[in-house]
């Protein structure tokens, strides 16, 4: 995102710029800029003298004050989002400064939620272009142009690439979703300090079903119905073979895919590349984290726990999968593991009687025709046939309409009489008082992770929660929520958003080069994070705060290097770990600036 004028230099001086750039070219640049910052030493030397007010300010000081005022002054959280953008493009340092100082006021608006609502809106707030944008209709040119961005092999760390086809979940945003592989990458850097200038944030345009972009005079992106088969395949082949050639140290990162893409596409590069699935691996592995510290405060065992999971696409799955190998971890069969967890999607209860119907990931947890055969089974409404969002689970749910309606959620619930309970349904209010009082009436202390985003889909909010079970239940979110106060306690929400992990998996990853992203990598850091939560006196977050993320991200790196060596997948030995993540991380500050 930067230009490549700018060259990073480390030495035994510290961290250095050069630049070929002068004048205003060098002012253009966020990786350069520090306006008022430069000295007097540099503005001769960068023809800055006549183009600078006489003021020097070496610090970050007085320009964060102004950059926070004017951040405040932006009237709505969209144009926070945008102000912080235009930051980001005149003073990169700046934008990181400032977002870490005001971690938990403003990741929310660079990051999960608002970033929902920029790309929702991307036609009329899109400034100016960041990252690379690769299109369906030139498959021909995917090398070419992820060379446009200018960097060397040696450069990249880092691309987030998304189709956008499910973006949180508010479903197909096309082009739009860049801005999803842009929050994410600013995620990583400030979470984590990996390095911005190694980074590429990347959309895959095959093409949108979403009508009112296609209906946009002002949409961005191709103009065209998404392509699916062989002609996708070939095109994520040619993004995969060509990051792979341009930036062979590079981690790839997958966002937001739809559930028939995300999971193929980790299967079939996740042994040849360093690649991670951040919806299915991140997410499994930061409710991991949650449920890790949950259910210790339960006093319960991972043995005797029954899951249900509602909402079985890419993340609910992933979930899934983590917790039944968790409970294998534990001594459970993996298929005694597999029978603790009950799927619930459009169609009820995911049973065997559908199985032909099914994911083929969703199709080991289907459960016994004989076990479901006494269940209750309510009436429901077809999906109409418009809805394409997810054509296999409405056809379903059609089929089990015609013959008399689905196994619901609340008749799971009071059959199955959970102790943990996962919202990924993109459904909000789905919780409803019945289910989770019902819950309560079961199991001292429910376990309930509602975490759909953004936060308008939740499937019920943390008060509604700790009100109906009287403050026993255990909760995380996917977005950000404030304390609840009730009973005199105040219980603080721990956030589940895969943001806690994946910066500091990929800092890991990043700073080891390991050769794949193992599962035994993703448990460590799931471990991690769970002992950085705070301890669990009552009201206790169950995870660590997002204040804390450069922390908890450089705790979770140095596991995951270690993992990776136990492994032996690294492709860069490392003597002394703690020491590899402190000395790679980034930090905003200023830099001296040569010019060559
Ligand atoms: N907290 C986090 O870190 C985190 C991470 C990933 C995803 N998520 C959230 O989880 C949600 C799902 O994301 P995904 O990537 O798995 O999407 P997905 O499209 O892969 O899966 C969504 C699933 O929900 C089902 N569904 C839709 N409406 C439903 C309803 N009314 N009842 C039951 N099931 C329904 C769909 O059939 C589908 O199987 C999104 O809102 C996303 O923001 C949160
Ligand atoms: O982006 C987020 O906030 C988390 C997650 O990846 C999601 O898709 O919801
Ligand atoms: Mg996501």
């Amino acid at each position: 995102m930067f230009s490549r004028q700018a060259k990073v230099i480390k030495d035994g001086s510290g961290r250095r710029m050069t630049t070929t750039a002068r004048g205003y070219e060098v002012l253009r640049d966020p990786a350069l800029n520090k306006g008022t910052a430069f000295s007097k030493a540099e503005r001769a030397a960068l023809n800055l003298d006549g183009l600078l007010p006489p003021v020097i300010t070496t610090e970050l000081e007085p320009q964060l004050e102004r950059a926070y005022a004017a951040y405040h002054a932006a009237p709505t959280d969209l144009q926070k989002h945008v102000y912080m953008w235009r930051l980001h493009d005149n003073n990169a340092t700046l934008f990181y400064a400032l977002l870490q100082r005001h971690m938990l006021e403003i990741l929310p608006v660079v990051y999960d939620p608002v970033v929902g609502e920029a790309i929702e809106n991307y036609s009329e707030v899109m400034t100016r272009p960041r990252g690379v944008f690769l299109s369906i209709d030139e498959p021909e040119k995917v090398e070419a142009k992820l060379a446009d961005f200018g960097a060397g092999p040696d450069d990249i760390d880092l691309l987030v690439a998304s189709d956008a086809e499910e973006i949180l979940g508010i479903g197909d945003w096309g082009s739009n979703g860049i801005d999803i592989s842009i929050g994410k990458l600013a995620v990583y850097t400030a979470a984590a300090g990996i390095d911005p200038h190694g980074v590429v944030p990347v959309v895959l345009d095959v093409g949108t079903n979403n009508e009112q972009l296609l209906n946009d005079p002002l949409y961005i992106g191709c103009r065209r119905s998404r392509v699916r088969g062989k002609a996708y395949d070939d095109f994520i082949d040619a993004y995969v073979t060509a990051a792979k050639k341009l930036f062979p140290k590079a981690m790839l990162h997958w966002e937001d895919f739809g559930s028939t893409n995300a999971r193929r596409i980790l299967s079939r590069y996740r042994e040849k590349v360093a690649t991670f699935n951040d919806d299915m691996q991140g997410t499994g592995a930061i409710v991991l984290s949650g449920l890790l510290n949950a259910v210790e405060r339960t006093r319960t065992t991972w043995t005797e726990q029954r899951v249900v999971i509602f909402g079985a696409g890419t993340a609910g799955v992933g979930i899934a999968d983590q917790i039944r190998d968790l409970m294998v971890r534990h001594g459970l069969q993996v298929d005694e593991a597999t029978l603790r967890i009950w799927l619930v999607d459009l169609p009820g209860l995911l049973t065997a009687e559908m199985k032909e119907g099914l994911l083929d990931y969703q199709r080991p947890y289907a459960r016994d025709d004989q076990e479901v055969a006494k269940l209750q089974r309510t009436p429901c409404e077809a999906i109409p046939a418009t809805e394409t969002r997810w054509p296999e689970m409405a056809g379903l749910r059609a089929a089990a309409a015609a013959k008399g309606g689905i196994i619901d959620l609340a008749t799971v619930v009071a059959a199955v009489k959970p102790t943990i309970l996962i919202g990924t349904s993109t459904t909000p209010q789905q919780f409803t008082e019945k289910i989770v009082r019902s819950m309560a009436a079961a199991t001292e202390h429910p376990i309930i992770f509602p975490l759909s985003n953004p936060t308008k889909l939740h499937e019920a909010t943390p008060t509604q929660i700790l009100t109906w079970t009287d403050g026993k239940a255990f909760v995380a979110t996917g977005a950000p929520f404030d304390d609840v106060k009730l009973n005199g306690v105040a219980y603080a929400i721990g956030q589940a958003n895969n943001a806690a992990l994946y910066p500091g998996l990929g800092l890991g990853v990043v700073v080891s080069r390991a050769s794949m992203v193992s599962d035994e990598m993703i448990f460590s850091a799931a471990q991690a994070v769970a002992g950085q939560a705070p301890a669990a006196t009552p009201g206790a977050s169950l995870l660590p705060s997002n204040a804390d993320l450069r922390t908890t991200s450089s705790v979770v790196a140095v596991e995951v290097a270690r993992t990776a060596i136990r492994q032996g997948l690294v492709r860069n030995p490392l003597d002394d770990v703690v020491e590899a993540v402190r000395e790679s991380q980034w930090w905003p500050v200023y830099v001296p600036v040569d010019a060559v």
